[in-house]
């Protein structure tokens, strides 16, 4: 007898379920691929389903305590991720349809031998959510973030900003690049929205990143507004040699090539190095690249430059990332921060008098930022604070701190343009000449 084909919509569920149950565990969120899924449309629908899920998952922390009254089963398999992206679909993305949430998230866990015991109980569970979905939907704001994170972020940054991060979590990220040269028509071309210096806003409507105008060309790279301030604020002299530590997958070492400097890129990740040098083939540059421990590296020569894009918790990319909010504790950040200060002590060795150095981290959080900025202007005597102008960042000033340090938060308009930017910390120093 042959067997039955698999229903419709089903395949898609499995591996998104796949993706999400990595998450979970504590892997980095990566969007599905054609590798993975090659269908485009259902390409698409997985990923919706799995990034609701994640940025509503402090949302469905919450649905899942009423429902789960024992709370989640031990040694599920991809139970949990199942239950999580069929909640996500029923009361969320109403426009899916209840239906093929319910049928095919029993379908799903039958499949998996650790959880096929639970169908009943998912059943039971989606129909009790089914009928709760229009209370569900109606869910406040607040549980969107972690609570500590959010009183956290209250203090540091205030009530109103950290009620946008939370609309900036459920709208995600849009596709910022940065561009090789100014050309009209490659705007154009592109159908970009200009934001501050050479990044632009595009809407690629699903289309994969290397399917829109002039990639293979090498005209532009992919790389958040906010993660191209830092380059543009280090104060090397003209042609000078620079030390990119931390440098992969490269946004950065294109910036400060464009730039006209003699770049040497660091990074202690080969796979990650890899894909900074395919990124320069592309784009037609030629740094020295360099796989070393940017707390051990001891350069023969001194830099005139050095930018250090320190390893951290990354929490100012949570609207790519969001699984950040929920994977990283104190401890966790802690241990960054010991990290970081290696990293810095290990990199002043390496600038040269007069020479110039940026210090960031897509991190929101102060220990990683100005905490970190606090104490390297404590503990260098050398090296003095290079307080970056608001003038020096048009279209962007509100970013500038007192302190002369930037801090972009999600919140802000880069340029005026809606739809905000990752959180970035950003300070500069100069060693005495
Ligand atoms: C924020 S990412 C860098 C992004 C990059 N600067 C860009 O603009 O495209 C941090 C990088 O630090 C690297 N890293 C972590 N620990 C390191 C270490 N001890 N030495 C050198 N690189 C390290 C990671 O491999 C990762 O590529």
């Amino acid at each position: 007898m042959s067997k039955k084909p698999d229903p419709a919509g089903l395949k898609l569920r499995l591996i998104a379920a796949q993706r999400l149950h990595a998450v979970l565990g504590g892997e980095h969120f990566v969007p599905l691929s054609a590798a993975d899924l090659p269908d485009g449309r259902d390409r698409s629908l997985a990923n919706r389903l799995i990034t609701t899920a994640l940025r509503r998952h402090g949302q469905l922390d919450a649905i899942i305590a009423e429902l789960l009254e024992k709370g989640m089963p031990a040694k599920s398999g991809t139970f949990e991720a199942i239950l999580r992206l069929s909640l996500a679909q029923l009361v969320f993305l109403p426009d899916l349809g209840a239906h093929s949430a319910l049928f095919l998230a029993v379908e799903a866990v039958k499949r998996d031998n650790k959880a096929r015991h639970l169908a009943g109980l998912m059943n039971a569970v989606l129909r009790s959510a089914q009928a709760n979905s229009a209370r569900y939907g109606l869910l406040e704001d607040e549980y969107l973030l972690p609570p500590a994170l959010e009183a956290k972020w209250q203090d540091a940054y205030g009530k109103d900003a950290v009620a946008a991060f939370a609309s900036a979590l459920i709208d995600g990220a849009p596709l910022d690049l940065t561009l090789k040269d100014n050309d009209p028509a490659l705007l154009e071309a592109l159908g970009a929205e200009k934001l501050i210096g050479d990044s632009v806003r595009v809407e690629t409507r699903d289309r994969p990143v290397d399917a829109l105008p002039f990639y293979a060309e090498g005209r532009w790279w992919v790389q958040d507004v906010s993660s191209a301030l830092p380059a543009r604020l280090l104060r090397a002299k003209p042609g000078g040699r620079v030390l990119d530590l931390c440098a992969a997958p490269g946004g950065k070492t294109a910036q400060l090539v464009k730039a006209g400097y003699d770049v040497t890129a660091l990074d202690s990740d080969a796979a990650r190095l890899e894909r900074l040098r395919q990124n320069m083939t592309r784009l037609g540059y030629a740094p020295a690249v360099l796989e070393a421990d940017a707390t051990a590296f001891q350069a023969q020569i001194a830099f005139d430059g050095v930018l250090i894009d320190a390893p951290c918790s990354a929490t100012g990319t949570f609207r790519r990332h969001p699984e950040v909010l929920w994977h990283r504790s104190a401890a966790d950040i802690a241990g960054r921060v010991r990290l970081q200060r290696q990293i810095v002590t290990q990199a002043l060795r390496q600038l040269a008098p007069g020479g110039s150095l940026i210090y960031c981290v897509c991190s929101l959080e102060p220990e990683e930022g100005e905490d970190m900025a606090a104490w390297i202007a404590g503990t260098f005597a050398d090296l003095a604070p290079a307080p970056v102008i608001p003038g020096e960042l048009t279209g962007l000033e509100t970013a500038v701190t007192e302190q002369g340090h930037v801090r972009a938060l999600p919140s802000m308009m880069p340029g005026g343009v809606a739809r905000g930017m990752d959180g970035f910390f950003v300070a500069r120093f100069q060693r005495n000449g």
